[in-house]
């Protein structure tokens, strides 16, 4: 599938690893329309008569609510085409279809949509602080100049009432390379060891929802999940519909049980050439994508949610993966005995357990 020429795309966001665009396509109009004549001869009075999906071609049809995501030139990411052939085979099989953000090959080469793409990002890491849209922290990566870039689900709102939310889940269970008797999380650690790098420089701490409060049996675990990952402004019933997902949906458990299955014995012993680690470290790493139609006060309405950002793992991330588990292990971040020069809070679910206990 290839886009017409003059389709216009218009920078959402980006990650480490891909940026996203919205595509405004050339209007419908200039696609020519079937002569009167044609018409009639191809439709019978008893034939009903096309509606405008009916005549769209293939480009309008597979682009609709989609945006183009497109990778970025790193030692650590691989062509759409590979990722896209291990999310067909691998990944799509594990989940129902309206659980993942489903996606298609897009061609890109046809009239140099890369290089022109590239040419924007540059000239806005150029203009400095004048470009408001890139964050300062991915100024200075391009795009790949690849054959094929990917169409995904639109997940943003579709009109002003709808809600979106987007997390991610990280690990689900606690890393089976950690210490037997950790008083954090994997999570938990990695994100107390951040805090301290950010009051080192200046920085507020993030506060992020522990991931086994994210499918914790406790209404109470659920909400003090619920309350990070909403916007603080967030009302009681959007805090208390969160909640009540979290509870009744079958999205993270499965996450959460295939994580554990592909990976039994943590980044310090497993083999980055075992496919199966590397599902698992994508499986980490994913994002959950929520639309609510009709918004979070409305309750009735329905919650989409659908994975995204499943692109399996290079083999690349082999030593940074080994590097953080140590790092998390040896400098006390898992037993919460940091230094005390960097000391953290701990509000992980293993903690809490611990005290009620
Ligand atoms: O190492 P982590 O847990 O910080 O995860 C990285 C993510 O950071 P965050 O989720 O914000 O903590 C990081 O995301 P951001 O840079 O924060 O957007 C990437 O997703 C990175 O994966 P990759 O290098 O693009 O393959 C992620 O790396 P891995 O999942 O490969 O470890
Ligand atoms: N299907 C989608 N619907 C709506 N927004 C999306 C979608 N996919 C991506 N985005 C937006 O673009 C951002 C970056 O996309 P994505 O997570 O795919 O990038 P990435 O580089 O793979 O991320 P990471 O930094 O986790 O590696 C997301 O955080 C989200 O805001």
């Amino acid at each position: 599938m290839a886009l017409p020429p003059e389709t216009y795309f218009s920078y959402l966001a980006e990650g480490a690893a891909n940026v996203v665009y919205r595509i405004q396509l050339p209007h419908l109009q200039a696609v020519p329309p079937p002569s009167i004549t044609e018409e009639y001869e191809e439709y019978e009075d008893d034939e009903s008569q096309p509606t405008e999906s009916d005549i769209a071609p293939d480009w309008l049809q597979s682009s609709e609510n989609k945006l183009l995501r497109v990778r970025k030139d790193l030692p650590t990411t691989q062509p759409c085409e590979s990722s896209h052939h291990a999310w067909l085979s691998l990944i799509a099989p594990m989940f129902e279809p309206d659980q993942i953000v489903q996606q298609s090959l897009v061609s890109l080469r046809a009239w140099n949509i890369i290089d022109q793409l590239n040419k924007e990002l540059r000239r806005w890491d150029q203009d400095g602080h004048r470009s408001k849209l890139r964050p300062s922290k991915r100024r200075g990566v391009y795009l790949a100049d690849d054959e094929y870039g990917l169409l995904v689900d639109d997940m943003t709102s579709q009109n002003s009432t709808d809600a979106v939310v987007e997390f991610k889940p990280k690990w689900l269970s606690q890393s089976p390379s950690a210490p037997k008797d950790a008083k954090r999380c994997r999570q938990c650690a990695y994100v107390a060891q951040r805090n301290a790098k950010r009051a080192g420089s200046g920085k507020p701490p993030t506060e992020e929802p522990c991931p086994l409060d994210l499918i914790s049996v406790s209404k109470q675990d659920r909400i003090k999940a619920a309350r990070l990952i909403l916007p603080p402004q967030e009302s009681q019933i959007a805090i208390a519909r969160m909640t009540e997902w979290l509870a009744s949906n079958s999205l993270l458990s499965r996450l959460r049980g295939y994580q554990n299955h592909l990976d039994k014995n943590g980044p310090l012993v497993s083999d980055v050439n075992d496919e199966n680690f590397q599902l698992a470290m994508t499986l980490r790493d994913c994002t959950v994508f929520m639309r609510i139609r009709g918004g979070m006060n409305d309750p009735n309405s329905a919650i989409e949610a659908r994975l995204g950002d499943l692109d399996l793992k290079s083999k690349e991330k082999r030593q940074y993966w080994v590097d953080t588990e140590k790092a998390l292990i040896n400098e006390g971040w898992y037993m919460a005995t940091e230094l005390e020069t960097f000391r953290q809070p701990n509000n992980c679910h293993i903690c809490s357990k611990q005290y009620q206990t």
